[in-house]
């Protein structure tokens, strides 16, 4: 039985006060202020293995791992003596260096892409990407999707997921009619549409979570991306597969290695960077030869390639082999098997939606394909559900527009506390 921490976390508290004063909201993401589902948002002091400890001395099995990048739990010893060998030879020498061309390689040896350009974050990835597809048609106009989220990139924030969707942020103020008239927003999973928005527009690319992950989990459906790629090329326009959530997460090359998908570009970040900050976006030799300084479209980065980022990165593919992902698979379905069978006992209208070892819970009783369809669950529902978890010691995504991420550090002992505390979440969701 467990002894549920207070609702009171007064350590973390006062920091989200000092923060508070001094940075917008308290937090330099908006995901982690707990805005959606209330209360204080925690904040963790160090991380080992399945678990986080925040500022209050409490322990929590960890299922965000970092929003993704953490498939070997916190703090593995290979990755964390990668970082430390490579911070003692020095932090950035903003030349080439022989780690890039490593994780370069070893990106190129995992995935279809013939040629990759490193960068600092997924939101640099899909901003280089789409500029990229632009520079290679001539042709302005993006297809995106409702709920799809590609970093918070001006052309691509309209309907998006993560923290504009937990917020209920329709457009950002601050991108302006321009930006915004040149993105297509289209329904998730709806090919006609596609069809018939490519049919009257002139589209540069269409660009695609490879799995949607961020108005919680949403699958293609079978023949969408295949689909998405076939209309994009007799449209003459380029198709983009945002992996930087599914890369090297749902298998050893992403997603593309669950659905091999005819992409001419493809983004990734999270897992390549082992936890800290790298992303890359590679494709077809010929469109990535049009980047700078081989091509005339620019990109650059004074922090590329970073050494710390790159051995971490390595370090952390390295170790990703198939047994890697067979843990991945196998620890996400129990997770969610204990869940939903917690919820199906107390009679919670839920709906476990699964990509790969990615999965989400919609509090609703119908199904979710797209992005209307995940905002009709309960929110009020997934908040008791979220606060239960957190006050047993597990410390879920702070929002119902989010995936759930394992990895293989999650234990016996981890998923015991799962096990322990989802009875009295689900009991707590049927009261909301
Ligand atoms: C699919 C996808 N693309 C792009 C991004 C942007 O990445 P970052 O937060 O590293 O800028 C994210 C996550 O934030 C993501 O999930
Ligand atoms: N859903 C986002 C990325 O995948 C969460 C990370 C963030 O924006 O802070």
């Amino acid at each position: 039985m467990i002894d549920a921490y207070s609702e009171d976390a007064p350590a973390s508290q006062a920091l989200f006060e000092r923060a508070s004063g001094i940075v917008p909201g308290g937090v330099n993401s908006p995901v982690r202020a707990f805005k959606s589902v209330g209360g204080t948002p925690r904040f963790m002091v160090r991380g080992e293995g399945p678990w986080l400890f925040d500022a209050d001395g409490r322990r929590y099995v960890d299922l965000v791992c970092s929003w993704g990048p953490l498939i070997h739990g916190h703090a593995h010893p290979a990755v964390i003596d990668a970082v430390q060998q490579a911070a003692a030879r020095g932090t950035s020498f903003g030349a080439p260096t022989p780690g890039e061309v490593e994780l370069a390689e070893e990106i190129v040896a995992r995935t279809a892409v013939e040629q990759v350009r490193l960068v600092n974050s997924g939101t640099e990835a899909t901003m280089s990407a789409i500029r990229l597809a632009r520079g290679f048609t001539g042709r302005t106009k993006i297809i995106k999707f409702a709920g799809c989220y590609h970093g918070h990139v001006d052309a691509l924030l309209a309907s998006a997921g993560s923290g504009v969707a937990t917020l209920g942020i329709p457009d950002s103020p601050g991108v302006t009619g321009a930006t915004a008239s040149e993105t297509i927003v289209l329904p998730y999973n709806d090919l006609a549409a596609v069809e018939q928005a490519l049919t009257g527009e002139s589209v540069a690319a269409i660009i695609t979570e490879a799995a949607a992950g961020n108005m919680g989990v949403v699958a293609p459906l079978p023949g969408f991306n295949a689909g998405l790629a076939e209309l994009a090329h007799r449209h003459g326009a380029l198709f983009i597969m945002d992996e930087v959530m599914t890369g090297f997460r749902v298998s050893r090359s992403g997603w593309q290695g669950l659905e091999p998908v005819d992409a001419d570009l493809w983004t990734f970040g999270k897992v390549m960077g082992g936890g800290l900050p790298a992303a890359a976006f590679g494709g077809r030799r010929e469109v990535m030869q049009r980047l700078a300084p081989a091509g005339p479209v620019y990109q650059a980065g004074t922090l590329s390639g970073n050494p710390l980022a790159c051995a971490a990165g390595l370090a952390s593919l390295s170790l990703a082999d198939d047994a890697t992902y067979a843990k991945l698979d196998q620890t996400a379905a129990t997770i969610a098997g204990l869940a939903t069978d917690a919820l199906a006992k107390e009679g919670v209208p839920h709906r476990l939606n699964t990509a790969g070892n990615m999965f989400s819970i919609f509090f609703t009783a119908g199904e979710v394909t797209n992005y209307d369809q995940a905002k009709q669950q309960r929110v009020e529902a997934f908040k008791a559900f979220f606060h239960s978890m957190l006050s047993q010691g597990v410390y879920l995504p702070p929002s119902a527009f989010e995936a759930w991420f394992v990895s293989t550090a999650i234990d016996d002992e981890a998923l015991s506390r799962v096990a322990e505390a989802v009875g009295n979440a689900a009991k707590a969701a049927a009261r909301a």
